[in-house]
């Protein structure tokens, strides 16, 4: 069955809640309104109501259905003050919390921090600092992760891989690596993706000698030690990690080498670029980031997204609040 097809039919009637703070964006607000007509979850649209129903009115789409709340008039707006208040500890003053909540990425990650919403989907006009960086000060990592990364879902046809992180850490240490390696096994049996996780370098098992290099070496021993019921290898480039025939020659005592279906790339900038390439040349739907190991999903778009990927990145998200 198609990725989608069954995560729809995991999120059909659970009346998921996903908040999307970008209502005035017509991508995100056609995605919205295909998502509440098609029965998949109940969007919570964050803008001023008769904005965004303008936007609907020249795009020529129908938002009238659409929970639609204006952070400016929301009756609970005080009692959302005090809740930032408290979880950012002396971090923020009432005054300042009055001023960061009126932002809309802000007030949707308080109303999912509050139980009001399951998830959000947001970044199609907005940095991903600027979207992550709530979701990592008041939602933060689960307990076990002490960092949350991005993944991309990379889907071509039949063939579907994860890639990590492209979107969040921009230096992981070792440590950090393994851990980003670990959730990423986890975020691609969600999506029945069998995870064989490559640790990814320009040097295949010892063929360079670098401080990177070594770096993605102790990553892979860490990430075995913290799961040995994956099947974590590394350091490897990606002909050997992706490549039987390549395999054979540069890693060929290697279970994943030559198989594997999940990338973690070293740093930010080969992983970021990686998807990109991948995505714009290859032909690749990608689908994400998926922030992993948060409390509850936030997910955070590409600005160069289209309709459709906010459709199945919120699809995701919703999925993702019924798992943790
Ligand atoms: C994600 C990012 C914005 C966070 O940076 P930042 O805002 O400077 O974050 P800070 O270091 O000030 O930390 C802010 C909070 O987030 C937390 N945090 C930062 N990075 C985190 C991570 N990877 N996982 C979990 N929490 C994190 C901090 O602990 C801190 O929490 P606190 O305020 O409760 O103490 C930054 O790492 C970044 O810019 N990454 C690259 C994003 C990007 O441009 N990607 C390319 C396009 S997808
Ligand atoms: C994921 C990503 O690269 O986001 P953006 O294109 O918005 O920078």
């Amino acid at each position: 069955m198609d990725i989608f097809e069954g995560l729809k039919q995991q999120i059909t009637g659970k009346d998921v809640k996903i908040v999307f703070p970008e209502g005035k964006d017509i991508r995100v607000l056609g995605a919205a309104i295909r998502l509440n007509n098609d029965g998949l979850l109940k969007p919570v649209v964050i803008g001023n109501v008769e904005e965004v129903q303008a936007v609907a009115k020249e795009n020529g789409v129908d938002a009238t259905d659409l929970i639609i709340i204006d952070p400016t008039s929301y009756d609970k707006f005080d009692d959302m003050v005090a809740s930032f208040v408290d979880r950012r500890k002396g971090k923020a003053t009432e005054d300042q919390a009055r001023t960061i909540l009126l932002d809309p990425n802000y007030f949707g990650t308080m109303l999912t921090y509050m139980g009001e919403a399951d998830g959000m989907v947001s970044g199609a006009i907005h940095s991903t600092g600027d979207t992550v960086r709530p979701a990592l000060q008041i939602i933060k990592t689960k307990p076990g992760a002490s960092r949350t990364s991005g993944a991309f879902l990379m889907v071509r046809g039949d063939e579907k891989y994860l890639f990590s992180d492209c979107a969040i850490n921009i230096n992981p240490a070792a440590q950090e690596l393994a851990e980003i390696a670990v959730e990423s096994a986890k975020t691609a049996e969600m999506f029945g993706i069998a995870p064989k996780v490559a640790m990814l370098s320009f040097s295949s098992k010892g063929s360079a000698k670098s401080e990177e290099v070594t770096k993605v070496a102790e990553a892979t021993k860490i990430a075995q030690e913290l799961a040995p019921n994956y099947e974590i290898d590394g350091e490897l480039q990606f002909d050997a990690a992706f490549v039987e025939s390549v395999a054979q020659q540069k890693a060929p005592d290697s279970a994943v080498a030559g198989q594997a279906t999940v990338f973690v790339f070293p740093e930010i900038q080969s992983g970021n670029i990686g998807y990109k390439i991948a995505q714009r040349l290859g032909g690749f739907e990608a689908v994400g980031p998926i922030l992993q190991g948060l409390n509850k999903p936030v997910s955070d778009l590409s600005r160069g997204c289209n309709e459709e990927e906010v459709y199945k990145l919120s699809i995701i998200t919703a999925a993702q609040s019924l798992m943790d």
